[in-house]
């Protein structure tokens, strides 16, 4: 709430969000005191004045009854909003009842009503509003209703649609499962999660509705005399545009500045509630890492140096990735392991230039194969990464466009980077689904994603990778959503992925066991940093860290306890904006002392290709080995 009331200030700060304001505030002023100010004035006739032009005492002239213009426009804007709010509240009521219906009634009645509703859609509003003035009749009332009426379809359809993306969820299963009523759900679950949308295209709305009436009464259908509104000046003015243009105009101003007024506010709670801005920066962004100016890893596939990955908050800057640093050399297996927020997924994304705008990625060496990401240009990266870099996602089922052929999705990247025609790009699609043991490749190719089972879309997007020539695969959990047994099946594969193509692979995990089986070397990551990065097998016997071995015990094994409860590591991560002074571990950890908590250790060489982070490292079984044999 306060974040959203931080962005609505900064809103209302910009340009347009202040002309929003200003305009909207003058236009309700207007449409409460005008009539009580200058009401008199406007009703005046004077017959000594009929038809004037503009003068000191007549700003605007006068009309037929000698009657002040300026004064009338003024007092009209009362009449004029009121009936466009009127009818815009009258069109989203009708709109969202219409809209919801078809989740409230029998199927039968709900399918009558979105026919109703996609039949109503395709008439112009115009035209509707005709139509229903001529039904209601010619008047205040009825033009109210014609054009509230003529725009409920639109908000009809906008609330289908809208309702349609939030009943997929979720939540709204699981209350559909718990026997919560339909109506319920509607009121509950659906409504609330729509109502914004919903009232920032009311706003805009309201704006149309105004033009509406302006061109209702301007036809002579829509408000009718003594009544008036800018619509009907704008009739009357029309009339003696060649003697005096003045009483056209000023009623035409009106119009386009109330409109501008609704759409301007309209726009700018829509930036405020889609935060299609990005957050204010507050403080100040943390320095970046100096260039790094030793010679570069020349048999690296990925060299990185004091990475690190920064957002902007309500509190100020916050890094989640705070200096990592680690090479990938070719056809090598490097697992990353970390608690949840320990910074892996982050770090794989920087890797793949995927962090988006209001995200910083600094890094004193960030060089793919060679090439230095951080500076060179986004259309020669997307090349580069198209074909070199190949990214397994979580979640299968998010990984594929729901919409588009699998074969087609696979064949795309190969016409867009290798320039391959149509039918040879879809040939190699087939033949990398073969690759990646998809079952009856040619007739699977032609299917959507939801006629793949989860593993076989994480098997189709590890084919998709492998369209170009991978030089590296960032596969981050990808068997996390998959049961055990397939779970098998794609680390194998990544496994053969690797040997057939020298490919390196990043496996990102919170499983220490997955990757101690599935790679050579193992990154353990904590509160943003690497805290320990050693070889694959010397994982039980070498780790130095506490946290890596808190995750090594917390792993049951054979001789584990059935009867005990399974092992956790005591106390929580800190949150990336609540870092303390020293170690991150500090506070969880048993031999913390207080040089931990208040110096934050270096990771450092140990020989062996060991590095870690620790003031304490633990004793290790190697070590003990070690001064046995030099007792000896
Ligand atoms: N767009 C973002 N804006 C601000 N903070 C973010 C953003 N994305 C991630 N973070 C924060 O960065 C931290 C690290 O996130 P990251 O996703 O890298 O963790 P992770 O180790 O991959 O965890 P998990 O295993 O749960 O995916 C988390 O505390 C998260 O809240």
């Amino acid at each position: 709430m306060a974040r959203r009331r931080a962005t609505a200030m900064a809103m209302v700060r910009t340009p347009l969000g202040a002309s929003a304001v200003v305009l909207l505030t003058a236009m309700i002023a207007l449409a409460v005191f005008a009539p009580v100010l200058w009401g008199e004035p406007a009703a005046a006739i004077d017959t000594d004045a009929i038809q004037q032009g503009p003068s000191a005492d007549h700003l605007l002239g006068t009309d037929a009854l000698g009657r002040d213009i300026f004064y009338r426009v003024l007092v009209a804007s009362r009449l004029s909003l009121g009936l466009a709010l009127g009818a815009t509240l009258l069109g989203v009521v009708v709109g969202t009842l219409l809209g919801t219906a078809p989740s409230v009634l029998p199927r039968r009645a709900g399918r009558l009503v979105t026919a109703g509703v996609n039949i109503a859609v395709a008439f112009p509003g115009l035209l509707l509003a005709l139509f229903f003035a001529v039904i209601f009749g010619v008047g205040t009332t009825g033009a109210m209703l014609a054009i509230g009426l003529a725009t409920a379809p639109s908000f009809a359809r906008l609330t289908q649609t809208l309702s349609a993306s939030v009943a997929g969820l979720d939540y709204v299963a699981a209350a559909r499962i718990a026997g919560v009523s339909r109506i319920r759900i509607l009121l509950r679950h659906i409504l609330p999660n729509i109502a914004e949308p919903l009232v920032v295209n009311a706003t805009i709305g309201a704006g149309a509705s105004l033009l509406a009436f302006a061109g209702l009464s301007f036809l002579g259908i829509g408000v009718q005399a003594p009544s008036y509104d800018w619509g009907r000046l704008l009739g009357e003015g029309l009339n003696r545009i060649y003697t005096n243009p003045a009483a056209a105009l000023g009623p035409g101003l009106a119009v386009v500045v109330a409109g501008l007024a609704f759409n301007l506010f309209g726009e700018t709670l829509a930036a405020v509630v889609g935060q299609r801005k990005p957050e204010p920066r507050v403080g100040v962004l943390p320095e970046p890492a100096p260039i790094a100016d030793g010679p570069a890893d020349s048999d690296a596939v990925l060299q990185v140096e004091d990475l690190r990955v920064s957002f902007p908050s309500a509190a100020g800057w916050t890094t989640p990735v705070r200096g990592v640093s680690f090479s990938v050399h070719a056809g090598e297996a490097v697992g990353v392991v970390g608690e949840s927020g320990s910074g892996k997924s982050l770090t794989a994304l920087a890797v793949s230039r995927l962090i988006e705008s209001p995200g910083v990625v600094t890094a004193a060496r960030l060089d793919f194969i060679g090439v230095p990401l951080l500076s060179t240009p986004e259309r020669e990266l997307r090349t580069l990464l198209g074909t070199s870099l190949a990214m397994v996602f979580q979640d299968p089922t998010t990984s594929f466009n729901p919409t588009r052929r699998i074969g087609r999705q696979l064949a795309e990247a190969a016409e867009e980077h290798q320039g391959l025609s149509r039918g040879k790009a879809l040939a190699l699609a087939v033949r990398k689904l073969q690759a990646v043991r998809v079952p009856a490749a040619e007739r699977r190719a032609r299917q959507y994603p939801h006629e793949f089972s989860g593993g076989m879309r994480q098997r189709a997007m590890i084919g998709m990778g492998l369209m170009g020539t991978p030089k590296l695969v960032i596969a981050d959990e990808p068997t996390t959503a998959l049961d055990v047994t397939v779970q098998r099946q794609v680390l194998r594969l990544l496994a053969q992925v690797r040997s057939d193509t020298q490919a390196a692979i990043m496996l990102i995990s919170h499983d220490i066991t997955i990757v101690s089986q599935t790679c050579d070397r193992v990154l353990v990551m904590y509160a943003g940093r690497i805290v320990e990065d050693l070889p694959v097998d010397r994982l039980h016997t070498a780790a130095r860290h506490p946290y890596t071995r808190a995750l090594l015990d917390v792993v049951p094994d054979l001789d584990t306890d059935r009867h005990q409860p399974l092992g956790v590591i005591p106390g929580r991560p800190p949150e990336p904006g609540h870092l303390p002074a020293g170690c991150a571990f500090a506070a969880r950890c048993a031999f913390a002392s207080e040089q931990c908590r208040g110096e934050d250790p270096l990771l450092l060489d140990v020989g062996g290709s060991h590095r870690v982070a620790c003031w304490h490292p633990v004793v290790t079984v190697e070590d003990r080995a070690l001064t046995a044999g030099g007792a000896r």
